[in-house]
């Protein structure tokens, strides 16, 4: 049984969504967890895609949509449909390195910290409220493996630390700023 599907953790895994032949989907078969997958080669244009990916994702009734390695950037549509509902994470510290490059953006600008940061989801592509952060350091000797490895050890964890607090205590939003109720 997963950490996020036992009954110690408070929230439950409705659906998983992908885009692509991944692991993801192969862990929620295993665990037994409904999945789904709505490929943007598999719509005539973006906004057709936008709309099925939408479509998906409200039959399950998610109170909260977590986009993890979920690479492509979500649309107007399915930005309507969740708004406010919808938390992503980002391997650096945003504003820093936004996009989908961000670990090797990162090396290349030869910064001594980088990070995650799970942020709220908004019209922009990684622009949303911080809901929280956290540093990783990166080594001389580090290639885009071997910093990406150190950084999912910490997003893993504060990912799903900030999808308990946020499910169990709720966000308050106020414009750029976003706070986990204590
Ligand atoms: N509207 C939003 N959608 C998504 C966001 C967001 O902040 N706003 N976050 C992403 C995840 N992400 C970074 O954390 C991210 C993923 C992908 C891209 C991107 O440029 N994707 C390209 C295709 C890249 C590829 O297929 O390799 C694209 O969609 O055209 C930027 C940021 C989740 N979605
Ligand atoms: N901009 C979006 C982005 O870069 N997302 C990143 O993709 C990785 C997926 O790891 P995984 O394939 O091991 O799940 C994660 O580090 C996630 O933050």
């Amino acid at each position: 049984m997963t950490a996020a599907q036992s009954d110690a953790y408070p929230a439950r895994i409705a659906a998983v969504g992908v885009d692509r032949d991944c692991d993801a989907a192969r862990h929620a078969h295993s665990a037994s967890i409904p999945h789904f997958r709505i490929g943007l080669r598999d719509h005539a244009d973006r906004d057709a895609w936008d709309a099925a990916l939408t479509e998906a994702v409200l039959e399950h009734e998610p109170d909260l949509v977590v986009t993890a390695g979920f690479m492509k950037i979500l649309g107007p549509r399915f930005l309507d449909a969740f708004a406010g509902r919808i938390i992503n994470t980002h391997p650096a510290l945003l504003p820093a390195f936004p996009g989908a490059h961000a670990v090797e953006d990162a090396l290349a600008y030869g910064v001594k910290l980088t990070g995650s940061t799970v942020h709220l989801v908004d019209a922009g592509v990684d622009t949303g409220p911080v809901l929280a952060q956290e540093a990783v350091p990166v080594h001389p000797d580090d290639d885009r493996s071997s910093l990406h490895e150190r950084i999912k050890t910490v997003e893993r964890r504060l990912l799903v630390d900030v999808v308990a607090a946020v499910a169990t205590r709720g966000v308050v939003s106020d414009g750029r700023k976003a706070h986990i109720q204590p």
